[in-house]
């Protein structure tokens, strides 16, 4: 059997997604996510001009080779471009492993772990009244886990906070980035009012995240990570930029709130030491943003010596393609934590259908041999790409800081 065909899908039904199909001289095919949000196009000219000139002719079984191939070979290793694009190929084919074997993806990685894998919502308000409305509705629509992140008085427009009341937030909303002012102490004096608020609404039993997206210096995460145990966060994700593992150790001596942190990571690298010191608990790089399923189970395994579980990044930023692959790796990994779900439009969904199913604050895996998500090709190219950046982000004298 060999690859007979290869070429990527760039589609914008609300927001752009890069999809990579591998298709054999059998007539069988794949599809992988190679969507790295605010830089698409970057990953479909790697794909394009150094990827698949070279997978046509190789035999699509062998998977780890091919892997290894693309990662030793391109010799600049490592990286978001390189590693979303080697992912979308590994995605593309596992696809086809498990087509061809008749299996869903789940059964080749080893079975079922679990039944099912439960998944945390975003709850977001302008203010702690609405985003407490926010998390009633999540729990009435049945989740166990939810994301919760307020305005903060003070500061105009902050990460994770919709625009509008009751709609999802979209961090790549500009084609060019949009500009925010951040405080520091006005969001830390804010947040453990705004946990207290939700368990005083709504018990102990709620599982409660909260996002800070990179914003804190390590002694400000452990100040706000102390200030939060009593509410028993599941996790605080991000609660430093994390180039600088290290970091990581000195919030962990100050605080038991469980911390979470990798969706920019992509290689087991980024997060070597953070797991075998057990500065972390949740690992969150994405099947799609590093090395896919083979390498991710590389990450996972690791994470599992050291009590470090899985939760994927989940947001809407990242295709059908990669949560359904992340439902099967989340149904068979063993130590799985959680899965972050932000639902796509309607009109994405369309784009790609899909077998998996959200179901009392689960999701369910489908058996469909494969994945379990397709592209419709003709639908997608209905909705061209549209060039949108994610913002920056300023502290109030105007100095330039993460976002
Ligand atoms: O989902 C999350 O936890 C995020 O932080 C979302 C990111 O901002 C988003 O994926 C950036 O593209
Ligand atoms: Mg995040």
């Amino acid at each position: 059997m060999k690859i007979e065909q290869a070429y990527t899908i760039v589609t914008s039904p609300g927001r752009n997604f890069v999809t990579l199909k591998i298709v054999t001289d059998q007539g069988e095919y794949g599809i992988g996510d190679a969507t790295l949000n605010g830089r698409e196009m970057a990953v479909v000219a790697y794909l394009e001009e150094h990827v698949i000139p070279t997978l046509i002719g190789r035999d699509p079984q062998r998977i780890e080779d091919i892997w290894h191939y693309l990662y030793r070979g391109a010799y600049w290793r490592r990286g978001p471009v390189t590693m979303s694009a080697i992912a979308a190929v590994d995605m593309a084919l596992w696809d086809i492993k498990a087509k061809l074997a008749g299996m869903p993806l789940y059964q080749l990685l080893g079975g079922k772990s679990r039944d099912r894998v439960m998944v945390y919502g975003h709850a977001t308000g302008r203010d702690i009244e609405t985003c407490l409305e926010e998390v009633a509705r999540h729990v009435e629509e049945g989740y166990k886990a939810v994301r919760v992140q307020a305005g903060v008085p003070g500061i105009a427009s902050i990460y994770g906070v919709a625009k509008k009341d009751g709609e999802p937030y979209e961090p790549a909303d500009a084609e060019l980035p949009a500009e925010h002012v951040w405080s520091t102490s006005k969001y830390l004096n804010h947040v453990p009012k705004l946990f207290a608020a939700v368990r005083e609404r709504f018990g102990d039993d709620l599982h409660v995240l909260h996002d800070v997206h990179h914003r804190l210096t390590p002694i400000e995460a452990a100040r706000l990570g102390k200030e939060v145990e009593p509410y028993h966060l599941f996790w605080l994700e991000d609660c430093v930029p994390a180039e600088n593992q290290e970091a990581f150790g000195l919030i962990r001596q100050h605080t038991t709130t469980p911390l979470a942190v990798g969706e920019v990571f992509n290689s087991l690298y980024d997060a070597k030491a953070l797991i075998e010191n057990q500065w972390i608990d949740y690992i969150r790089a994405t099947l799609t943003h590093a090395g896919g399923i083979t390498h991710m189970r590389r990450i996972a395994d690791l994470a599992g010596l050291y009590h470090v579980r899985t939760g994927f990044h989940g947001p809407t930023d990242l295709s059908p393609v990669c949560l359904g692959a992340a439902i099967h790796f989340d149904t068979w990994v063993p130590n799985f934590g959680i899965q972050e779900y932000m639902p796509h439009t309607s009109a994405t969904d369309k784009v790609f259908p899909h077998d998996y199913r959200f179901e009392d604050g689960h999701f369910v895996v489908g058996e469909t041999p494969g994945h379990g998500v397709d592209i419709d090709e003709d639908l997608a190219k209905q909705y061209p790409y549209k060039r949108a950046s994610l913002p920056v982000n300023r502290l109030e004298d105007g100095t330039l800081w993460h976002w």
